[in-house]
């Protein structure tokens, strides 16, 4: 009687455990369907407009801040992009053991240095803008912009540095078919893990600071410069200026372009990521729904920072008028109002550059 007992605890404690490791599975249609096509759709329209934006960027000399900011993140985000394909096999279980190791220990690194690499940039194009705006006559020359260049070289070694354990302390074999990324790592491997990531949050956290200090005192500078072209104009004609009012609100858009692209692809994942990260370094804290919740969290809001690979090329385009002119030759075409964008003289000193 007692073995009969035994035995039905044991299988009924089997049987919960085959229940909550199903219920508990990452292979949800989210996971396996979902998400590869969302990722096959930002690898097609992200090869085409990065590859688009590096031909054209090839043919504009680095003769401003802005344009080696800007070369830098086509690099990062042709990177980023190339990652995708791997991304979507593994997640589709489309992949052997060896592409999801791949994936763990190469391409999702790769795909998070170059994540850290366009925020970085991103920070400095803000402080950039910001100094034209506020200092519109002050140039470059050969030493600065060799100075940028180093900045840069800078940036990609350091991050680059940071990452590297994360590749290295991914050394553990898998003891079966299904694992994750942390069941791969070392106990240090997982340290270094997490310790990345709280690196990676003041990173992101400092950028985004940054980046709303210097599109606050832009729009103040452009709102004075607005009102005394707009006061010049009155007493000139004593009337309203329609056509003023147009320029102002496409000022604005280009404005906060860079602020939504902010806000849009990266803070969301930088809230989902730190309940992630503790789930996974910690994992007794945490029963498997929670964690499979904050999994599921972290790579919705993943892909939105992913989507960001893909909507650079637009930043590109309506706030690098080189870039413009430079895509419109490329491409043959005549820039029709789009060349306005730029030339409008109140946001000369803007996002709308020249450079
Ligand atoms: N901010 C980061 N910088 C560099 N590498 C990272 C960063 N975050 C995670 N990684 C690495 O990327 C790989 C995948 O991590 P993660 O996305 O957390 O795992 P999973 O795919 O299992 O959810 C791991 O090797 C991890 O150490």
């Amino acid at each position: 009687m007692e073995l009969t007992t035994d035995v039905t605890d044991t299988y009924s404690n089997q049987t919960d455990r085959n229940q909550s490791s199903e219920a508990c599975s990452r292979d949800s249609a989210l996971k396996t369907t979902v998400f590869p096509l969302l990722y096959t759709i930002l690898f097609i329209l992200g090869m085409s407009l990065n590859g688009l934006a590096a031909w054209v960027f090839l043919r504009i000399p680095s003769k401003s801040h802005f344009i080696i900011y800007l070369k830098n993140i086509v690099v990062a985000d042709i990177i980023m992009t190339l990652t995708f394909p791997f991304k979507i096999l593994s997640d589709a279980n489309l992949a052997t053991v060896g592409v999801r190791v791949f994936v763990c220990r190469v391409s999702s690194v790769l795909f998070y240095l170059t994540m850290y690499i366009s925020i970085l940039f991103f920070g400095l194009i803000s402080i950039d803008r910001c100094r034209k705006t506020m200092w519109p006559f002050v140039g470059t020359n050969a030493r600065r912009l060799f100075h940028r260049k180093l900045l840069s070289a800078f940036i990609w070694t350091s991050l680059f540095a940071l990452a590297l354990p994360n590749v290295i302390l991914t050394s553990r074999r898998n003891t079966s078919d299904r694992f994750k990324c942390s069941d791969l790592k070392t106990d240090l491997g997982l340290k270094w893990h997490e310790l990345v990531n709280h690196v990676c949050q003041v990173i992101f956290w400092g950028n985004l600071v940054t980046v709303i200090i210097c599109y606050t005192l832009i729009s103040k500078e452009l709102y004075k410069s607005y009102a005394r072209t707009r006061a010049q104009h009155e007493a000139r004609q004593g009337a309203n200026v329609p056509h003023r009012q147009l320029n102002k609100s496409s000022i604005q858009v280009n404005v906060f372009l860079v602020l939504a692209v902010f806000f849009v692809c990266f803070v969301p994942f930088h809230f989902a990521r730190v309940p992630y990260t503790i789930s996974q370094t910690r994992g007794r804290m945490f029963n498997c729904q929670q964690k499979l919740f904050f999994f599921q969290l972290k790579e919705s809001t993943l892909w939105l920072s992913s989507l960001n690979s893909v909507l650079d090329p637009l930043i590109y385009f309506f706030l690098c008028k080189s870039f413009r002119t430079s895509l419109f030759n490329t491409l043959r075409l005549s820039p029709g109002r789009c060349g306005e964008l730029g030339t409008d003289s109140t946001s000369t000193p803007l996002g709308n550059t020249q450079t």
